[in-house]
């Protein structure tokens, strides 16, 4: 069950957002240039530092699998990851998640976790592979589903080289699997895909492989073929060698391997592996060339074209399974080990504090200075639990290391490699490996070096909250709220607190009403403070639609020195703009970014005063004018005014362009933007009637529904704000049986009614206030 924490409202992704809604600062400037990179330009990159690795490190990394298992929620990566630990001998047992047993999965360690069934906080651990006598070493990230803890993905998918993507058998490409592809295509992380759940009723695998290639618009072909289906799924026949593999024992562990192929599979072998071989065609010329020669390929130049084109993010091998029937995990630890990159064959890039933050390449030798990436924090046993990934050079136990932003030198006196809440001390780690390290000062996202170098790692795409909620701990647990909150902040850069002078109240903010939830609990049950909530509140923005010019003069004469500035221009909705104009880099972003630029000629106005100028423009678009919401899509310009010799000041520029921005606001008709969210309703068919007639009554306009088996899902926009309170009234009208996730689409204008509401609600609170 999706929403197994009371509602689940409201959530989002603001993966686009961030790049719009946000002025651009350099280094995220960086990381998007860095993203979606051809990959012929990285191999180039690759193929020069290559030269420079010793046969050492060539030889160590080859070994290394840093790998991500993300999903859309519930598809099966926590009972995947179980089953990957139990094979690879690092635990005794599976526990299930929720199992009967009351132990719990591994991974999901947070008490929380264990309770909901849900993963929380991605937990790292290593283990080990025996592939054809060849021994892996793999570091494997259990990512979160829910899409409110979309952060922890973004944080295990910039550390990693790799990612199994699990998708559900009956369910098949759904919201959450668009997202996380999205995110993977951002980090340039390439995947081999697994389907899972192949034991259940309604499996569908061909529709799924079907799907990847047209929702994800990703080459995708399946290398296995099923053996029986649903409750009769034994096991899977490789397409590649065609030999049949069952799994046997009473955990699966035994893999018995036959020539033999079921008579009634041999045409579908053959005929998927007719598929196999022109989806790689098309990506990869060895194989293009046999298809045109008409020469079948041999198994290793198939197996060379997937790991060629998997690493070059062009396809994604398909394989598939069911982790709870223990069915078909072996293979896809071969598949990580066979088509997925080591360390040494993905490009990372730092940039060079001293040479203006130029990017530079991370070599991944253990005889360069070290350079590290903090990637997540977790408040552990022995104190702060610090994870890094080593991108270049070795970190040692013992060793001073520099924390780039405060130039601190640090001591790393203990050294770990994770095994979900455990830990193995370690001496050395490489570079390419993950590891931890304890009582480091540091907040995710921050980069050490070992001193000789001062490169910083780029920063982590943060999306922006879409909710917040005012909290009011318990008077005798200030302390331990306080110290909560810097606790979460530090770990999650998505949660923000802050406290309104005008309200006089604390509010958190972050991804969704679940994210929020989840902090609150843990402040209970972490740090024993009890808080009071208020009502969730919808993150609105302000914009224009169409433009006004203006003249503002301002000025006060109260004895002593007075104050002078006068300031013309025009201002306009930034869609209105001309992109060259802005110097904007994506057309379509325009809209969403705020602008602001002078055009003074003969030196009306100094430079000085211009500055000023900007400052007040930049507060206007923190507090708008219409609900003192953040401002969206303007573009302000300044092409005259005046300065008296005397009673010029900053302040006054500062004052003239604020009350210049708010009238010519007012004359553009402004408008307050709501987000939308986009709504995936899943639930048994006999509902469908239920769940369209909820929909309707919160204005949700419904774009597609798909019928399966048994159960149907309905895509949908709604507005946040009538979502909220909506998992209970899913609930209510399902039988507790419907599950949903949504994410944020994008920002539109909120009815005239409502905006006359919001800002009546507004115009009380400020007059309120005064009194
Ligand atoms: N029938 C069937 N059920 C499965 C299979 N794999 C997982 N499940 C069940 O699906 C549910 C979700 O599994 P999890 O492993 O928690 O999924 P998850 O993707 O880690 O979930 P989140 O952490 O909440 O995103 C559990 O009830 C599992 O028992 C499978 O192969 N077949």
């Amino acid at each position: 069950m999706t929403t197994s924490i009371s509602s689940l409202v409201c959530a989002s992704e603001a993966a686009a957002m961030t790049f719009k809604s946000h002025t651009l600062n350099r280094s995220r400037l960086f990381h998007t240039s860095a993203i979606c990179k051809d990959y012929e330009e990285e191999k180039a990159e690759m193929d020069i530092f290559s030269k420079e690795l010793t046969a050492e490190d060539t030889e160590s990394l080859s070994n290394i699998r840093n790998i991500g298992i993300s999903a859309h929620i519930d598809s099966g990566k926590t009972t995947f990851t179980e089953r990957v630990l139990y094979y690879t001998g690092r635990i005794k047992a599976i526990h299930d998640v929720r199992g009967r047993d009351g132990v719990g999965a591994k991974m999901d360690h947070m008490d929380l976790e264990r309770e909901k069934g849900i993963t929380i906080q991605s937990a790292a651990t290593y283990c080990s592979w025996d592939k054809d006598g060849h021994q892996y070493n793999m570091n494997l990230i259990d990512t979160p589903g829910h899409i409110d803890f979309t952060i922890e993905v973004e944080r295990a998918l910039r550390v990693l080289d790799g990612a199994v993507l699990i998708v559900c058998a009956v369910s098949g490409v759904q919201s959450q699997t668009v997202t996380v592809d999205r995110q993977m295509k951002r980090y340039n992380v390439p995947r081999v895909t697994f389907i899972n759940k192949m034991d259940r009723m309604g499996a569908d695998p061909w529709r799924a492989v079907s799907q990847i290639n047209s929702k994800l618009h990703m080459a995708a072909a399946a290398i296995q073929v099923p053996i029986g289906a649903e409750k009769e799924f034994k096991g899977v026949v490789n397409i590649i060698d065609r030999q049949s593999v069952y799994f046997e024992g009473s955990q699966g562990e035994k893999l018995r391997v036959t020539k033999e192929i079921p008579e009634d599979l041999k045409q579908i072998v053959e005929e998927k592996r007719k598929i196999l071989i022109e989806t790689l065609a098309d990506v990869d010329d060895d194989i293009a060339e046999c298809v045109i020669d008409e020469v079948e390929p041999t198994i290793e130049q198939i197996k060379s074209a997937i790991r060629h084109a998997t690493i070059a993010r062009r396809f994604t091998p398909v394989l598939m399974g069911s982790a709870l029937a223990n069915k078909g995990i072996q293979p896809v630890l071969n598949a990580v080990c066979d088509y997925l990159p080591d360390p040494s064959e993905v490009l990372n890039k730092a940039l060079d504090i001293e040479h203006d933050e130029a990017p530079v390449t991370l070599v991944p030798s253990a005889e360069r200075p070290m350079v590290a990436l903090a990637f997540k924090l977790e408040e552990g046993k022995y104190g702060q639990l610090t994870y890094l990934r080593i991108y270049q050079g070795k970190l040692r136990k013992g060793q001073m290391m520099t924390h780039v932003k405060s130039g601190k030198r640090v001591k790393v006196a203990r050294l770990v490699r994770m095994h979900s809440e455990e830990m193995e001390d370690a001496d050395e780690i490489n570079a390419g490996e993950i590891c931890a390290t304890f009582g480091i000062d540091c907040a995710s996202g921050d980069t050490f070096t070992d001193g000789n170098v001062n490169y910083t790692m780029t920063s982590m795409f943060v999306p922006d909250a879409v909710v917040s909620l005012s909290v009011h701990p318990a008077s005798e647990s200030a302390a331990n709220f306080s110290k909560a909150v810097n606790r979460f902040q530090k770990e999650d850069p998505t949660f923000r607190v802050h406290y309104d002078k005008d309200s006089k109240e604390t509010i958190i903010s972050g991804m969704g009403e679940l994210h929020l939830e989840i902090y609150i609990e843990r402040m209970r049950r972490e740090y024993n403070v009890e808080c009071k909530v208020g009502r969730p509140r919808v993150a609105y923005r302000e914009s224009i639609m169409g433009s006004a010019s203006f003249d503002y003069t301002h000025k006060k004469q109260t004895g002593g020195a007075g104050q002078y500035a006068k300031v013309m221009g025009d201002l306009k909705a930034s869609s209105l703009a001309d992109p060259e104009d802005v110097g904007a880099k994506l057309e379509e972003d325009i809209k969403f970014r705020n602008y602001f630029q002078t055009k003074i000629v003969g030196g009306k106005i100094s430079e000085k005063f211009l500055m000023a100028c900007q400052k007040g423009f930049e507060d206007c678009c923190e507090k708008g004018p219409l609900v003192g919401s953040k401002v969206l899509g303007v573009d302000m310009t300044i092409d005259d005014g005046a300065t008296h010799p005397v009673d010029s000041s900053e302040l006054a520029f500062r004052t003239a362009t604020h009350y210049a921005f708010t009238q010519a606001f007012l004359q553009s008709q402004p408008v307050i933007l709501e987000p939308i969210m986009d709504v995936v309703i899943t639930a048994p068919i006999e509902f469908q009637g239920a769940v369209i007639g909820l929909v309707n009554k919160l204005q949700g306009i419904i774009h597609d529904t798909d019928n399966h088996a048994d159960e149907f899902s309905l895509t949908s926009d709604c507005s946040l704000s009538n979502l909220f309170g909506f998992a209970s009234k899913l609930r209510a009208s399902t039988q507790g049986k419907g599950e949903f996730t949504m994410e944020f689409k994008e920002y539109q204008p909120v009815l005239p009614n409502i905006q006359k509401q919001l800002i009546e609600e507004h115009e009380k609170k400020e007059k309120e206030k005064q009194k």
